[in-house]
């Protein structure tokens, strides 16, 4: 049965306070022009759903703000305020999108939200089907599909080394598991920001070298988890992807991406080199002089750049993005799954060795830039907030 759309009824735990003030009936005369009705329909519409999450509850509060007060102008809350930390994120992520454009947008996330949730209003709530066991994942499975979704919203998905660990159980769980398909995203604006730099503080009684060797074998055991994964795997990327998150891209069956994403493997920035077997894959994809941009001068391409440069499969309307994907993904797992998996097998097996050991050497060159100068000066400088990409 449909829950009622209630502010009270859109707690959840992760932002318990969140409030999407597109449930208020109040609309600035601002927002009063083009799609008008849309819009109001749209804002009586919400109320009749059922909960669609923290991320998408984001977008629908960063949306309204953007339509109805403009671009976000009010100062960043602290650290400590997470939830509405969260929603400034969100509307500032927006830019300087027009009011019109954010109005249409809500009304068509909103117009997605109501036929998904049309077709399975059977859908248990997801805090039923999370798997029990990670901090740092929200791991998921549902009509065939395990979702394994980083989520570290307020670190735009950092990867920790508690989350390269979870991330490495969660796919041998679903190696294991009976869905067809395994896909990996983001929570909140991010897919991710990539190795979380602040890894490289931690350092052990035995020194920083013993730190880059652990750093190292960390590395090669998690990307070799990707070398392996023997069924379809998928990446939704909802946002920007930097670092250790766009270079494992080259391991992925598919990758579909947001408008709103942006792919950025800054290594000589940070005074480090290629990981994730792009060193190899990278090149191939997209040929050596395209894959030298990125991983030698550190590029950033858009989603559309990315998909022209074959990396990634597909680009969405960020405001369909969900929709679109998850209609189509819902429509591959039904598909029979020992095929799948046998498929990919042809595919990928002939280079598996390959891949380990470029795998294995990435991981040891690696091993030495972490105790180089400039490494430790790019880390130091992001560190103490005097550098961002
Ligand atoms: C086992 C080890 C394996 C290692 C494998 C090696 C991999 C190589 C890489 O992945 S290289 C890529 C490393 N990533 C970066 O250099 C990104 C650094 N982050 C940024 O430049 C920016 O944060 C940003 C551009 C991603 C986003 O900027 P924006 O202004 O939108 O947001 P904030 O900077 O305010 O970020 C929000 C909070 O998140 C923290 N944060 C973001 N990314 C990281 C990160 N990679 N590591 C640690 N922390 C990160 C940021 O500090 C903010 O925290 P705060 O709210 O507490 O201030």
């Amino acid at each position: 049965a449909r829950l009622a759309y209630s502010a009270e009824q859109i707690s959840v735990p992760v932002c318990s306070s969140l409030q999407v003030p597109a449930l208020q009936l109040h609309v600035s005369k601002t927002a009063m022009r083009a799609s008008q009705k849309d819009f109001e329909s749209a804002l009586s519409q919400v109320k009749l759903l059922k909960d669609p999450g923290n991320e998408v509850k984001l977008k629908l509060y960063a949306l309204y703000k953007q339509a109805t007060e403009g671009p976000c102008n009010t100062p960043k809350p602290g650290v400590f305020d997470l939830i509405n930390k969260a929603k400034w994120d969100a509307w500032n992520a927006l830019g300087s999108l027009p009011k019109e454009t954010a109005r249409q947008n809500y009304v068509d996330l909103v117009s997605g939200l109501s036929s998904s949730s049309d077709s399975s209003s059977q859908v248990k709530p997801e805090a039923d089907r999370k798997q029990p066991g990670y901090e740092t994942l929200v791991v998921t499975s549902e009509d065939s599909i395990t979702k394994i979704m980083m989520n570290r919203p307020a670190k735009k998905n950092a990867m920790t080394t508690q989350m390269y660990n979870e991330i490495m159980l969660a796919l041998k769980a679903a190696s294991k598991d009976d869905s067809a398909i395994t896909v990996l995203t983001g929570n909140g604006d991010y897919y991710s920001s990539g190795n979380d730099l602040s890894n490289f503080t931690d350092i052990p009684p035995e020194g920083i070298e013993e730190k880059a060797k652990s750093g190292a074998i960390l590395l090669r055991d998690f990307v070799d988890c990707f070398i392996d994964f023997p069924k379809p795997l998928i990446a939704v990327v909802n946002g920007p992807a930097v670092g250790i998150s766009v270079t494992i891209l080259g391991l992925f069956d598919t990758v579909y991406a947001s408008n709103r994403a942006t792919f950025h493997t800054p290594f000589s920035h940070l005074g480090q080199s290629p990981e994730g077997c792009s060193s190899y894959t990278f090149p191939k994809i997209m040929g050596p002089a395209k894959a030298a941009e990125m991983l030698i001068f550190g590029k950033k391409l858009t989603a559309a750049e990315a998909c022209a440069q074959g990396l990634v499969t597909e680009v969405f309307p960020d405001s369909t993005f969900q929709k679109e994907v998850w209609t189509r993904l819902k429509a591959y797992s039904k598909l029979p799954p020992n095929a799948m998996r046998i498929s990919k097998q042809v595919i990928r097996n002939r280079e598996k060795e390959k891949l380990h050991a470029i795998n294995a050497e990435e991981s040891r060159v690696l091993q030495e830039r972490w105790l180089s100068d400039e490494c430790t000066n790019a880390v130091m400088n992001f560190l103490t907030r005097k550098a961002k990409l």
